[in-house]
């Protein structure tokens, strides 16, 4: 790591939070908490993740949403019954077409909530600990000048692989596009956030007024666009990282993850390379009856703009 991020890492990463809610509630003076749940078809996890966060509500936490991306399953019934208020992402902002992905719901998410922070949690996590959004609230609570937290963990892979024992996949296995498209690209285009353990990580807390300050990729690039933007906009110290212990969620094919880093990479490519025309769709090859079939997958290759300029826009007529 290079030198000013060997210190930044010293300085903004939590590696034994012991935070409170007691503590951290205290600490509020005042401001208010959402979390957001961007869910697509997660009825098997999603009343788990809402269970875990509910007990903060009233407290440390001000409101829980889930924000539904969509689902033709029980997701939002499920959410609803654990304890969440559910929204539908084209009830917010209803007079801008919906586009498809995860960043669409996430910059919907902050028009369906008011909190001065909001925690993002993704509803495919499983066994999630206790202290997730405690200690992800930790440093923007306590320590001045920091505006984005993110999660780091152990990355379980749950998932058989040959060549590879039970132990070591166990551990370590996970987090595929993390480690062979996010952390080289940036190792490659922003060295300077190497020291972030988790970059795509889905949970992670910021102040609402970066959130709405920041353009939202509009796929799967949504987190490493947020993260670049905010050292851009905002300094390395302004990202504080905290170890939430253990991370483990259901595992897409690697054929699915191809057009995640396929957006990951798009997001990154728009931000550090001037002049990138934006990615074409991934051709990715399928083999049926004996032979290669090309299958072409879309990449989300547009930001949605800043929030707040959506808002001043509307305000001001223009
Ligand atoms: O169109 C979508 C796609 C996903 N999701 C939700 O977003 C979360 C994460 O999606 P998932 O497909 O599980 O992503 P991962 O394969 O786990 O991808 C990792 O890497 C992505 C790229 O940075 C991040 O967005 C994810 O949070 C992170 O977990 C889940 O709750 C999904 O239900 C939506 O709400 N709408
Ligand atoms: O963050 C990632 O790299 C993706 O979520 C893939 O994770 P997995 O390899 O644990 O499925």
């Amino acid at each position: 790591m290079r030198n000013g991020t060997e210190d930044w890492f010293a300085r903004r990463t939590w590696a034994h939070p012991d935070w409170t809610a007691e503590a951290l509630t205290a600490a509020k003076r005042g401001r208010t908490v959402s979390v957001v749940l961007p869910a697509l078809d997660e009825e098997a996890t999603v009343g788990g993740v809402v269970a875990a966060v509910r007990p903060l509500l009233g407290t440390l936490v001000d409101e829980l949403v889930v924000v539904d991306s969509g689902s033709t399953d029980a997701t939002a019934e499920r959410a609803r019954a654990a304890g969440a208020r559910v929204v539908a992402r084209d009830a917010v902002l209803p007079d801008v077409p919906v586009r498809p992905g995860k960043g669409e719901v996430l910059w919907r998410s902050l028009a369906a909530t008011s909190g001065d922070l909001v925690v993002f949690l993704d509803s495919d996590l499983v066994d999630l600990g206790p202290d997730f959004v405690t200690h992800l609230l930790g440093p923007l609570l306590t320590v001045d000048g920091v505006a984005l937290v993110k999660g780091f963990y152990h990355r379980p892979l749950r998932l058989p692989l040959a060549g590879m024992a039970d132990h070591d996949a166990a551990l370590t296995g996970g987090g595929r596009v993390t480690e062979l498209t996010a952390r080289p690209a940036l190792a490659a285009l922003r060295p300077e956030l190497a020291g972030v353990v988790q970059p795509l990580g889905g949970e992670y807390a910021a102040t609402r007024e970066l959130l709405e300050s920041l353009p939202f990729a509009a796929g799967y690039g949504v987190e490493i666009g947020l993260l670049l933007d905010t050292h851009r906009e905002r300094g390395l110290d302004a990202i504080a990282q905290v170890d939430l212990g253990v991370r483990k969620h259901r595992h897409r094919s690697l054929r699915a993850l191809g057009a995640t880093a396929a957006e990951v990479l798009d997001a990154v490519l728009r931000r550090c390379v001037p002049g990138h025309p934006g990615s074409d769709p991934l051709t990715q090859f399928v083999p049926v009856d004996g032979d290669w079939l090309p299958d072409e997958q879309a990449v989300a290759t547009t930001d949605r703009p800043p929030l707040a300029s959506l808002t001043t826009r509307r305000a001001t007529g223009s």
